[in-house]
């Protein structure tokens, strides 16, 4: 078996429920800190679209999972938010959200976090009705093809969000460089790509699986982007504190990226 293959047959053991207790609530979703990690990384996202440099018709998500988080600021900016993942269990749990089915996850905390820091006095009802309106397509993906969603994106979008998913589906830097190349290509010369994930992890808990990471420190994630033609606009950084390694997972940090994909000619 090769070892992607054995990635994915590890995936076929998450669990989505377990990895949203053990990521996307407290300690780790704490709202009362900025320094913890989840109001971080919505700080991230809502300075970086609060320039209104980044918009356009589409935005595609890539292994968005069983989260909309990464979706709060940017669903101002699109017309259309599509979100994507491997494993249909996913899709399912982000369709329960935006039908609003009971049994969903409560994003509420964070839809009301993200509408305080933006600081538009918007109701954060309005937020979720309109992030819910925008992501109508919820699609299936796999990083490791050329065409990811098996077929070129057509037209192909204005910005690029990928969340803690092409490291923690990669067996090594190379595989992690060849899928960050292979999800740039469903985004348009000039497009923004923007990338959260994990520094230094070798592994993350979700239910009965335990999926291998590769590590990466911040040169690799520079190498990467760099080599697969991208321009970097802004990189940031953060320390997971003590208080928050709880043991599902051994992840030391996180990055931020903001990167532009030139324009052609
Ligand atoms: C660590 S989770 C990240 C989820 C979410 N984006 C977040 O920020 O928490 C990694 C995601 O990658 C998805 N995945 C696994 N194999 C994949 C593949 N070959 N292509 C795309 N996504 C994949 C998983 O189903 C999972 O939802």
């Amino acid at each position: 078996m090769s070892s992607l293959d054995a990635i994915r047959e590890g995936y076929a053991r998450f669990d989505p429920r377990a990895y949203l207790q053990n990521n996307y609530m407290p300690p780790r979703a704490d709202f009362s800190s900025e320094q913890c990690v989840v109001p971080w990384k919505l700080r991230c996202l809502a300075e970086t679209f609060a320039s209104g440099e980044i918009c356009g018709r589409t935005l595609i998500d890539v292994g968005s999972g069983p989260t909309i988080y990464q979706l709060l600021s940017a669903c101002e900016h699109f017309e259309e938010v599509v979100a994507t993942d491997f494993l249909e269990v996913n899709r399912e749990e982000l369709q329960r959200w935006v039908r609003g089915e009971p049994g969903a996850f409560d994003w509420s905390p964070f839809i009301q976090h993200v509408c305080k820091i933006e600081g538009r006095g918007e109701p954060w009802q309005e937020k979720e009705r309109r992030l819910r309106g925008r992501l109508r397509r919820i699609l299936p993906i796999d990083v490791h093809c050329a065409d990811p969603l098996g077929a070129p994106l057509r037209p192909p979008a204005d910005a690029l969000l990928s969340t803690f998913c092409l490291e923690a589906v990669s067996p090594d830097r190379a595989a992690f460089g060849r899928a960050l190349v292979n999800v740039g290509s469903m985004l348009r010369p000039g497009g923004h790509a923007l990338l959260l994930g994990a520094l230094g992890e070798s592994f993350y808990l979700a239910g009965a699986a335990r999926l291998p990471v590769v590590p990466l420190d911040e040169d690799d994630v520079r190498g990467a982007l760099s080599d697969a033609g991208f321009t970097i606009r802004d990189f940031r950084s953060y320390t997971m504190p003590p208080a928050l390694r709880t043991g599902v997972d051994d992840v030391q940090g996180v990055f931020f990226v903001h990167a532009q994909k030139p324009l052609e000619g």
